[in-house]
């Protein structure tokens, strides 16, 4: 199943920068892992803010929420999901 997720991110102004660093590190990590073993297909900024558009491949909305709860960045995201289908008019026989 396709998901659109946006994560808006927003770290508290008091942590301190090395805190910030290593959660972003971890973040980064993990996401790359995710890219990797093809879940998370898409990764995109949003220009001008601290968020991101992501495509999640998953089997079923209990393993994206698994997964998403389980960012370093989790606490510190306000996140949105919509379950994505197959558009008629698509030309692209990947999309599911
Ligand atoms: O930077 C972000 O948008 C937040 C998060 C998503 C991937 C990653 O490495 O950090």
């Amino acid at each position: 199943m396709l998901f659109q997720v946006t994560m808006n991110v927003q770290l508290p102004p008091a942590m301190p920068g090395a805190e910030a660093d290593q959660l972003k590190l971890r973040e980064k990590e993990l996401a790359a892992e995710l890219q990797r073993d093809g879940r998370w297909r898409h990764l995109w900024r949003v220009a001008g803010r601290y968020a991101n558009v992501s495509i999640f491949d998953v089997s079923c909305p209990a393993e994206l929420h698994e997964l998403l709860t389980s960012l370093p960045l989790f606490p510190y995201m306000e996140i949105s999901v919509a379950a994505l289908c197959r558009h008629p008019s698509s030309i692209h026989d990947d999309d599911r």
